[in-house]
């Protein structure tokens, strides 16, 4: 059985046996310790209820479609049309909404992501930062690197705070998703614990922002892993984070 304390989450042990699978072995030894082993031959989430999406099952008119409802996400935060213009596209986004509007997917739905490098990344598929269907999601694409992950995204004026930067939250929420997946590629994936981020400059909207999370050290379920977000070369926010590896079936 899983802790206790796991049925708090969502999905309870569903969600975990669904990450890691049942197994006998317990892989948090008393020393350091990476978990190589590949996302793919963990066994599969559908087993447990949660229905996974290869990524290229995406329909690309999907992609497609996601890209333009964030388009107009930014074209409506960002109107000066008039009002009769406003009445108009509103009428025409409710009936628009009517007609996509199939039902929700199950909660839990999870995408299989393959980065550049092979390596296989399992994520919820409306995952606010990375979700590829969800189109408040920047997104943010993270690829293999040396120790960690990093990717480049660039924010509009959606995602602002004080004029012409990106609000703070946001910039945790990136910071979180990097030390995240790092850790779930590097090690196996777990839940934030904490999260301290350094706001050391202003993060600008409108400019590629390099986001990094790389894994420092492991000891037992606990991954320690810095993030950072640089522009223009300069960090703007760095991150010290303690993931928690979700704990195996004990049997
Ligand atoms: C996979 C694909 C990539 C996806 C990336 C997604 C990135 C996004 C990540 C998130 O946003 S996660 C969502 C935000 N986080 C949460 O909702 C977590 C809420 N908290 C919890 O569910 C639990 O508190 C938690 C899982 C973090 C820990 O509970 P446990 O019951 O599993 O931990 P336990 O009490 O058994 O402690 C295990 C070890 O961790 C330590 N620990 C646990 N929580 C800690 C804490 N908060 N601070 C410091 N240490 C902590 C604890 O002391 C102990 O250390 P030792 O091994 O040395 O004894």
């Amino acid at each position: 059985m899983v802790s206790p304390k796991y049925h708090r989450v969502e999905f309870g042990s569903t969600l975990v046996r669904a990450l890691h699978g049942p197994t006998t072995t317990d892989p948090y030894e008393e020393h350091m310790t990476v978990n190589t082993q590949p996302v793919a031959d963990r066994p599969d989430p559908r087993a447990f209820g949660l229905p996974v999406v290869e990524q290229d099952q995406i329909p690309d008119e999907l992609r497609s479609l996601v890209a333009g409802v964030r388009s107009l996400v930014e074209a409506v935060a960002d109107t000066e049309a008039d009002p009769a213009t406003l009445a108009e596209v509103d009428e025409t986004v409710r009936a628009l909404t009517d007609r996509i509007a199939t039902g929700p997917r199950q909660v839990g739905t999870m995408v299989r992501r393959t980065m550049a490098d092979g390596t296989d990344e399992l994520g919820t598929i409306t995952n606010i930062v990375a979700g590829p269907t969800n189109p408040a999601a920047p997104p943010l694409e993270l690829e293999r690197v040396e120790g960690g992950v990093q990717g480049t995204v660039t924010l509009s004026t959606t995602y602002q705070g004080p004029p012409g930067l990106v609000h703070g939250g946001w910039i945790a929420a990136l910071l979180d998703q990097a030390v995240g997946s790092a850790s779930g590629v590097e090690t196996s994936p777990g839940l934030t614990a904490k999260l301290e981020v350094n706001y050391r400059n202003p993060t600008p909207l409108f400019t590629p922002l390099e986001v990094t999370g790389k894994v420092v050290r492991t000891e037992r379920r606990k991954v320690y892993v810095s993030g950072w977000i640089r522009a223009n070369g300069q960090v703007t926010a760095e991150a010290e984070a303690l993931m928690i590896r979700v704990p195996m079936e004990e049997g």
